[in-house]
């Protein structure tokens, strides 16, 4: 008999990640880049997910891996053109994330006009918090997010400075990618992201939520 699935462990589901990139006007000056007129959308694989207890690794071809942290939406109930308005009914809950990136490989893919994959898709590429239920976050337009490397202040930001809302991006998305229970649609970063090495320990927060911590390793060959 199969037995049902808990929403409360979304990364063990198979399902989609969402990434939002540039939703943060200060996170999209601070690389030089134009702030979007429409969402920037990438994927990750469910193989990027990694959880407290277990380290990120670093890639072999990086010598720039950067930290983003980000709120993360997981939805509960799918559907395709979703209209904004009903968009926060199929919210389950939410999740710290972080949105690993290679930076330097991301800058080569963005200078040959080649996909961001091998920057934030590789394995460990989103470590994430534990599931956050909708309820304990009443206003996820006002959510203050951190993240410290070894104990020093590196982001802190709030979901108010995000360009486009989290209704507006999941009636967005759904209009070309159906939505389905246990995806994770990840927001944006705000500004701050820098470089991690071998043996850091990253520590990132949603204020009055939830902390997490993660140490970062380099993948042995
Ligand atoms: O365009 C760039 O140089 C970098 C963009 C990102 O990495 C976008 C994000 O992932 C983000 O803003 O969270
Ligand atoms: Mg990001």
């Amino acid at each position: 008999m199969a037995t049902a699935r808990n929403i409360s462990r979304f990364w063990e589901w198979g399902r989609k990640i969402i990434c939002v990139g540039r939703n943060y006007a200060d996170h999209a000056k601070e690389l030089k880049n134009a702030v979007p007129t429409e969402p920037i959308l990438f994927l990750k694989p469910p193989s990027a997910y990694v959880k407290e207890g277990s380290p990120i690794l670093v890639p072999l071809y990086t010598s720039d891996l950067h930290h983003e942290v980000e709120l993360g939406v997981v939805i509960g109930k799918g559907g395709t053109s979703i209209p904004q308005a009903d968009a926060m009914e199929h919210v389950a809950g939410y999740a710290l994330c972080l949105d690993m990136t290679a930076r330097d490989i991301q800058d080569q893919c963005k200078s040959k006009g080649l996909p961001w994959t091998m920057a934030k898709a590789f394995n460990t590429s989103c470590p994430v918090s534990e599931f956050i239920p909708k309820e304990n976050i009443p206003d996820p337009s006002d959510v203050k997010l951190w993240l410290k490397v070894n104990d020093q202040l590196r982001q802190s930001g709030c979901t108010s400075q995000m360009i486009f809302s989290i209704p507006f991006l999941i009636s967005y998305i759904s209009d070309f990618i159906t939505l389905e229970e246990g995806d994770l649609i990840l927001t944006g970063t705000p500004k701050g992201v820098s470089a991690v090495q071998e043996h850091d320990e990253l520590q990132a927060g949603i204020e009055d939520v939830l902390t997490m911590t993660f140490k970062v390793n380099r993948l042995e060959l």
